[in-house]
């Protein structure tokens, strides 16, 4: 069962590297690279301070060879940890020019290629090799799943060529390492819930095949997990844009969606912690809710306007919970939206869907995203999705009847699958989704504003239709 600390015999060749091998001159060169990168969860703020938490010489550097090695590295503020994976190299081969990170000055790397090591096959060749032989390496530990097979011998690896939260590294189109850049002490929910779901059977995730944790020492944090690579699919959101710019129907693929999801919701329940939201609790979540609100009110100056009738929304919700209403919560899967979804075919019935990706928002902490929630989290999270991708129609402005009408066909649609599937219609608890649809759009805002400012708009039309008094509820 992954959840860390299990003691396993270190592998042959295990180095652990001084503190002093990486020099401040590397962490320098590594400090100026960081804040570009697109799964740096800390845009905006200066790093005052880059420390190193562990180092594993997981192939040592000799000059003629390139070295491999793995770094925890802790930033402040606001104190987050974030997991590297360091190519060395005297010299770079020209396409591996792109991934340079930079040139130590000082220290026993110094007048090194330091470079992305996942960018080089050579180097992510032998983390596979590391993943098939469990056991402990440095601060690492390598360990695999029942359903531990092997890839296809000697699988070209190629990294995901994708705007990502983590890394991941495509073998040979077998599997798929998923690496997660900003590492907390705990199992990640993304290995806990694949996991808990696969060893039930059920067809709708990728079964974990093999994982890699940091050891005990410097807090067992989930570091990667190797899942298959489902080959010859399109997520949701490619299939809906798909459809939309044929003028295809996508209700049955929405509505199959839904089905899925209310599979994969029981199942949780039936693997996992289930509980009772009481009332104090959901007075808690909608000041939760308020209080991120606040905050992206605060970064983002266009959702100022909306705050008073925002909060409304989570004023209903606290309501709820005063008047002593608990509310059934359950693992979830946190930050379900079209891209989260992948199809084989046009995905229209409810066996061809398969969910990814079970980390929960990636700005939570780890102890929120764990704990069990309403499944309207999810559904709501879904809801917003089909709003986003009605907005890519042809023609389509976010306001235009036409995508006013795409969403709100396969918005209902999807909650008329999951009712199907489950016997439970999500519609029926209005002022609990409308308060998750109103978060989500809320926390749409703030990311938009930190990494695609050009789709900010997208958010806060729906923000704006969540303010209206007059509005529908949600689907
Ligand atoms: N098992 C898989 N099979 C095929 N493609 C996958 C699989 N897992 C992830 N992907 C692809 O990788 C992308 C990123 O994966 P995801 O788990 O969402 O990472 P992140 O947390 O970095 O966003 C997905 O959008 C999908 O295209
Ligand atoms: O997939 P991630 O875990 O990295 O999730 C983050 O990025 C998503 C964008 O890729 C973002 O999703 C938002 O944009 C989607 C379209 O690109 C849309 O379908 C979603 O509904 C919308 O929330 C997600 O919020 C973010 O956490």
């Amino acid at each position: 069962m992954p959840q860390g600390g299990q003691a396993q015999p270190p592998l042959p060749g295990t180095q652990l590297v001084e503190r002093h091998t990486v020099s401040d001159s590397c962490l320098d060169v590594i400090r100026s690279w960081l804040p570009r990168r697109r799964w740096y969860a800390g845009k905006g703020r200066p790093i005052e301070a880059l420390t190193l938490v562990a180092a594993t010489e997981v192939l040592p550097y000799r000059g003629s060879a390139p070295g491999l090695l793995h770094l925890l590295v802790d930033v402040r503020p606001p104190g987050d940890c974030y997991q590297l994976l360091l190519g060395i190299r005297e010299a770079l081969p020209p396409e591996l020019a792109p991934a340079l990170i930079g040139r130590p000055t000082t220290g026993p790397l110094r007048g090194t290629a330091v470079y992305e090591a996942l960018q080089d096959p050579r180097l992510t060749s032998l983390l596979l090799e590391r993943l098939a032989t469990p056991g402990s390496l440095g601060r690492l530990r390598f360990s695999q799943t029942e359903r531990w097979a092997a890839p296809p011998a000697r699988p070209t690896p190629r990294p995901l060529d994708a705007e990502q939260s983590n890394s991941s590294v495509i073998y040979g189109n077998a599997a798929i390492l998923k690496l997660f850049r900003r590492v907390e002490p705990g199992i990640n929910p993304d290995l806990e819930l694949t996991y808990a779901l696969a060893r039930q059977g059920s067809p709708h995730v990728p079964a974990p095949l093999a994982w890699f944790e940091s050891t005990a020492d410097v807090g067992d944090r989930t570091l990667g997990i190797l899942q298959p690579y489902l080959a010859g699919t399109l997520d949701g959101w490619q299939l809906a844009l798909r459809a939309l710019a044929r003028g295809a129907d996508f209700t049955a693929a929405a509505h199959a969606l839904g089905r899925t999801t209310a599979r994969v919701h029981t199942g949780l329940a039936e693997a996992l912690p289930t509980g009772t939201l009481t009332g104090p609790e959901l007075m808690r979540t909608a000041e939760g809710m308020a209080g991120r609100l606040e905050a992206a009110g605060a970064a983002v100056p266009a959702l100022r306007p909306y705050r008073a009738a925002l909060l409304e929304t989570f004023r209903a919700l606290a309501a709820l919970g005063a008047r002593g209403r608990g509310l059934r919560a359950q693992r979830v899967h946190g930050d379900l939206h079209l891209g989260q979804a992948l199809a084989r075919g046009g995905g229209t019935g409810a066996e061809d869907w398969t969910l990814i990706d079970f980390e929960g928002e990636p700005a939570r902490p780890l102890s929120e995203r764990r704990a069990p929630q309403p499944v309207e989290r999810d559904i709501a999270g879904m809801l917003r999705s089909f709003d986003y991708a009605a907005c890519q129609g042809p023609a389509a402005g976010a306001e235009s009847a036409r995508a006013r009408a795409w969403a709100a066909a396969n918005r209902a649609a999807y909650c008329a699958g999951y009712a199907e599937a489950c016997g439970r219609d999500p519609r029926e608890e209005a002022v609990l989704l409308r308060a998750y649809e109103t978060d989500k759009a809320v926390y749409e805002v703030l990311y938009e504003a930190r990494n695609r400012p050009a789709w900010l708009g997208i958010p806060l039309s729906a923000v704006r239709r969540l303010a209206a008094p007059s509005s529908a509820p949600s689907a």
